[in-house]
């Protein structure tokens, strides 16, 4: 394996050239994962490996049609069968045809003695055209409904699944591919169904040919089977560049999104990294495009293989066909069926073949889907562990908060976010978390709202453990207002009554909780004042700035009436005026609801009935801004730093304040 997997070099710089070789060699990105060892075995599976593969994928197929939409998938069953046995009357009265058509007598009393046959003919045809119809309008009507029926499956997941789980890149990668089964799903049932039809209709062909002459058996299945192993090669090819380009895809949809999207416009253009963005595209693009070039290759000479010994094998079949009708030992009647059948079952093997391929591919998409599913259960909550029982319903209000000895690693790092952290928090308190970038503020305060489960130790909500109430109960008494609040593209209303969503959206309530996070004023000089939409990609959408959205996020948690309030740099886009009309209100809480505050502002905590400063995840300090001050710690470090830059004023004789 190749041992160069950056694409940095030692001056960190990223290479200008674009190497479409080895695509390991081009992002880091790319490196293979142990956990796709699993899927590569699978995909590079025998041919004898699908049809061992094929009856649990298609019992899965049915199966998830069945929960779907019992009705129809038994329409679209009985009707394939149906059409199925419906060709092989077809063929029969054919060939009963052809037997009147080459008898002896007056060619009028030859016509006549077929027309009882012709006129079954009509009928089987017209039947199968009827079945046909139905199965048609039987699968247009399932299949959405599998769509359904799958994805909301992976949403129900998806978004019931802990926070950590979004932390693990397995869990994006799993989640492209799933996103992929769900597509995958309506393939995988309509191909079933396709190669059911294909069965029958080439049971009763191959019965017909054999009828004709048992040696013709043979002759079909070498005229068949080797397009049809083509085919299915050509299928694990496909599923093979799929599971190796997943990476690469994502990445290259990444770059797409950041060179083509409003959000990256801006800084795009700020800092020259037009050509840098580029460049990376070229690379990714270099390497998916040697792929699929080795992909086609692959594909196009299996299949033409496939196809050249298929031919001569049929044309063995017509001289073979000859000779039997030279040499007397076949009527001219059997042997035009013969032709007829032989062509049928071809068409018949081929559309099998073809959809046991499409069976096998869209089956491996959807068994990425069912792994995912898997995957996502292990991230469910799992709440009173070995208790055996129903969490507790969480009463209302808070009387004490207890962070117990509470540490998180996140996967992917050597040092704890949060180490050893013990506080306790009473009802009515506002306590300030204070501490450089990185000092884990943010992480405790997830770890609060429960957002997050600490790696060791606990945290009691009124004495009792978070894992013994009720998580969604327990969320609902906290409110937060995040520091990477999501802008959520409904109108300004929606946004804030977001913050209570159970209940009903009551607009005064919506008014006076965004009164307090200084937002009213500005929601009145949009548009269509709450009822606008923070959109821009939608007609008649408004961009907010960054400081508006914050007053929106602050509004939001405002409107929640939880017993604890979690705000975590609520202020750091807000200009003074609604900075000050924030922090009023937040005072307005203090010995009635508790709060707890992360902000880099230090001047606003100065009021908290406790700071807590945190480094390097440890609390270093705690106490009132008077008692911190006294300690000459790193607080006063921090606040006295602060505080000089507004002291700092310029002067007359400063240098540079005549040019002011
Ligand atoms: N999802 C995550 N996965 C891995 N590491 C993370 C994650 N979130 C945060 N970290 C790391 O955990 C540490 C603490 O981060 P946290 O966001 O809690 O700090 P903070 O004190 O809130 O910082 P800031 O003042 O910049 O907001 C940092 O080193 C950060 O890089």
């Amino acid at each position: 394996m190749s041992t160069t997997t950056n694409s940095r070099d030692t001056t960190g710089s990223i290479p200008a050239q674009t190497s479409p070789g080895d695509p390991q060699e081009v992002l880091p990105e790319f490196r293979p994962s142990w956990w796709e060892t699993g899927l590569r075995a699978r995909a590079n599976a025998s041919v004898f490996g699908v049809f061992a593969e094929l009856p649990g994928l298609t019992r899965r197929a049915v199966r998830v049609a069945w929960r779907a939409d019992r009705l129809r998938t038994s329409l679209v069953a009985v009707s394939t069968v149906g059409a199925g046995t419906m060709a092989a009357f077809g063929l029969l009265a054919t060939q009963r045809i052809l037997v009147e058509l080459f008898a002896g007598g007056p060619t009028p009393d030859r016509v006549r003695a077929a027309l009882p046959a012709l006129a079954w003919l009509a009928a089987v045809t017209a039947i199968r055209g009827g079945l046909g119809m139905l199965v048609g309008y039987a699968l247009n009507g399932l299949t959405p409904r599998v769509h359904m029926l799958v994805e909301r499956e992976l949403f129900e997941n998806t978004t019931a699944v802990e926070l950590r789980a979004f932390d693990d890149d397995q869990f994006a990668e799993g989640m492209e591919r799933a996103t992929r089964g769900t597509e995958a799903a309506i393939e995988l049932v309509q191909t079933t169904m396709n190669l059911f039809a294909g069965l029958v209709s080439l049971i009763a062909v191959t019965v017909a040919v054999v009828t004709v002459h048992p040696m013709l058996l043979i002759a079909l299945l070498v005229a068949t089977v080797p397009a049809g192993y083509a085919a299915l090669r050509a299928g694990h090819v496909r599923f093979q560049s799929f599971l190796a380009s997943s990476t690469r895809r994502r990445r290259q949809w990444v770059l797409q999104r950041l060179m083509a999207e409003r959000q990256s416009a801006a800084e795009l253009r700020s800092y020259g990294l037009r050509r840098f963005l580029l460049r990376l595209y070229d690379k990714v693009m270099g390497a998916q495009i040697a792929e699929e070039l080795k992909v086609a290759q692959r594909v196009t000479t299996t299949t033409s293989v496939g196809a050249i010994v298929g031919g001569i094998a049929l044309a063995g079949v017509y001289v073979l066909l000859g000779v039997l009708l030279m040499r007397g030992q076949i009527p001219l009647a059997a042997a035009t069926t013969c032709v007829i059948a032989v062509q049928a079952a071809q068409r018949a093997l081929a559309q099998v073949t073809f959809q046991i391929d499409r069976v096998y591919s869209s089956g491996q998409f959807f068994n990425e889907y069912v792994r995912f599913l898997a995957t996502a259960k292990g991230y469910l909550p799992n709440r009173a562990p070995g208790s055996g029982r129903e969490p507790d319903p969480v009463p209302d209000g808070l009387v004490e908060l207890t962070v117990g000895d509470v540490s998180l690693r996140y996967p992917d790092r050597d040092r704890p976010a949060v180490d050893q952290v013990s506080l306790t928090i009473r009802a009515g308190e506002t306590i300030a978390l204070v501490g450089e970038n990185g000092s884990g503020k943010s992480t405790l305060a997830a770890m609060i709202a429960g957002l997050r489960e600490p790696t060791s130790g606990a945290i009691l909500w009124n004495g009792r453990r978070y894992d013994e109430w009720d998580a969604d109960g327990l969320r609902r008494h906290v409110a937060v207002a995040m520091q990477d609040h999501h802008h959520w593209p409904f109108s300004a209303s929606t946004n804030i009554a977001m913050g209570d969503i159970d209940s009903d959206a009551d607009p005064e309530l919506i008014e006076a909780a965004a009164r307090r996070a200084a937002a009213h004023d500005m929601i009145l000089e949009l548009p269509h004042g709450y009822d606008t939409l923070l959109d821009k990609t939608f007609k008649d959408g408004q961009e907010l700035s960054g400081g508006q959205w914050q007053r929106i996020t602050a509004s939001r948690a405002f409107l929640r009436d939880a017993p604890l309030l979690i705000m975590d740099e609520p202020s750091s886009a807000l200009d003074p005026r609604a900075e000050d009309a924030l922090f009023q209100a937040l005072r307005s809480r203090q010995g009635r609801h508790t709060t707890i505050l992360i902000t880099h502002r230090l001047a606003n905590v100065t009021h908290a009935d406790r700071i807590v400063v945190l480094e390097h995840g440890h609390v270093i300090e705690s106490g009132t801004h008077q008692q911190l001050m006294a300690t000459d710690g790193v607080y006063t470090q921090l606040f006295t730093l602060q505080a000089a830059g507004y002291q700092n004023q310029p002067t007359a004789d400063a240098p540079g304040a005549d040019a002011a």
